[in-house]
């Protein structure tokens, strides 16, 4: 059979680095209501005046990490893409971005005139968020239902417990583990506590207390991101034999005055350094790609401020990326996700 394909989906990046081209990405990505989670009116209020500052800030940003070959988002879903057609025997293997190009709606029409009528939809990412995989799975049904699409989807759930993704998140690791170093931070991205409080099944779960998250049921994993965060860093501390002590989980990239969910990146870079942590490894396991929140929120800006703090040096550890071990890892999670209803 070579008539199902594998569309791989990542969060997108703008066109390039203009004030202009990151305005106008910010724009689409912050006015999706998956995103920042208020009335119409409200959002567009909110948005209009981020759009003030930020876009100018953001092309800065973008363009001290911007590669020749484009966004490093972009071009390494690009490279993982190529990875995964030595993979997928089922059918082509497509690429599409949440946020500018190229686009759901131009490569599942693409799809479907040239007959495919399955779709293995993959969000890459590991944890469960509205902002991120509801809002891919829900793109992708409009398209399939304002073009009038002849479209099937199988859909990549969130893979953040499954071994095939522990293990290759280990393995990319593992050569930093076995140097020296005083502490590994496991840096995820953050949320704002709304978003979590609104998916809590039991109405009661979510800031009980500092550490309610590391004891979630079943129940509340399945819909909880920083829950889902735990599980990770615990499995993945496990599959390295790391001890309790010698690394710890933060949460980065706020945006806005609303409370994000905690212990914030910022504050633990610092406290870090003051409690004599000299070499610190930091991994991003909420990203499979290396991008502007790892390479310059971290590499650079963390980096200077580890080192302002008193600390010596902050090794940033890659995203899976193309690594080949990831492209199998991933090939197999693709394999059996279930047919969509
Ligand atoms: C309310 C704002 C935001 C939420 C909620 C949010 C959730 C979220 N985002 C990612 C992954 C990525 N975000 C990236 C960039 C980025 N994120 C926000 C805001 C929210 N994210 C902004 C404004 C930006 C743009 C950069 C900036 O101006 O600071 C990226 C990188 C994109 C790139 O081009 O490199 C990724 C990836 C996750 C996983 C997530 C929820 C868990
Ligand atoms: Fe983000
Ligand atoms: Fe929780």
């Amino acid at each position: 059979m070579t008539d199902h394909a594998l569309l791989l989906v990542n969060l997108g990046s703008p066109a390039s680095t203009s004030v202009a081209d990151v305005r106008s990405y910010l724009n689409q990505f912050l006015m999706d209501p998956y995103v920042i989670d208020l009335p119409w009116p409200v959002r567009r209020l909110l948005v209009s005046l981020i759009l003030i500052k930020r876009p100018e800030q953001s092309a800065h940003a973008y363009a001290s990490i911007w590669w020749d070959e484009g966004s490093p988002l972009v071009v390494l879903s690009r490279r993982l893409q190529q990875q995964m057609t030595a993979q997928w025997t089922q059918g082509p293997v497509e690429l599409a971005m949440r946020y500018g190009e190229p686009s759901l709606e131009t490569t599942l029409t693409r799809l479907a005139a040239q007959g495919i009528q399955n779709v293995t939809l993959a969000p890459l990412y590991p944890q469960f968020a509205d902002s991120t995989v509801t809002t891919v799975i829900e793109e992708a049904r409009r398209v399939v239902r304002d073009k009038k699409l002849n479209v099937q989807f199988s859909i990549l759930q969130p893979f953040y417990d499954q071994a095939e993704y522990l293990d290759a998140l280990a393995a990319s690791a593992r050569p930093y583990i076995e140097e020296h170093y005083d502490h590994l931070l496991l840096s995820f991205h953050g949320l704002p506590e709304g978003h979590l409080k609104k998916l809590d099944p039991t109405g009661a779960h979510c800031f009980k207390d500092a550490d309610c998250c590391k004891n979630a049921s079943p129940e509340v994993l399945a819909t909880c991101y920083r829950a889902q965060c735990f599980s990770v860093a615990r499995d993945f501390a496990e599959r390295l034999g790391l001890p309790d002590g010698k690394w710890s989980v933060a949460f980065q990239s706020r945006l806005g005055r609303a409370k994000w969910i905690e212990p914030y990146t910022e504050a633990r870079l610092e406290a870090l350094a003051q409690q004599g942590v000299k070499k610190l490894l930091v991994m991003c396991p909420a990203f499979v790609a290396d991008c502007i929140e790892t390479l310059e929120e971290i590499g650079d800006r963390g980096s200077e401020q580890f080192r302002e703090a008193g600390g010596e040096e902050l090794v940033l550890v890659p995203c899976l990326n193309d690594s080949e071990q990831w492209a199998v890892a991933l090939n197999a999670l693709c394999e059996r996700a279930p047919v969509a209803l």
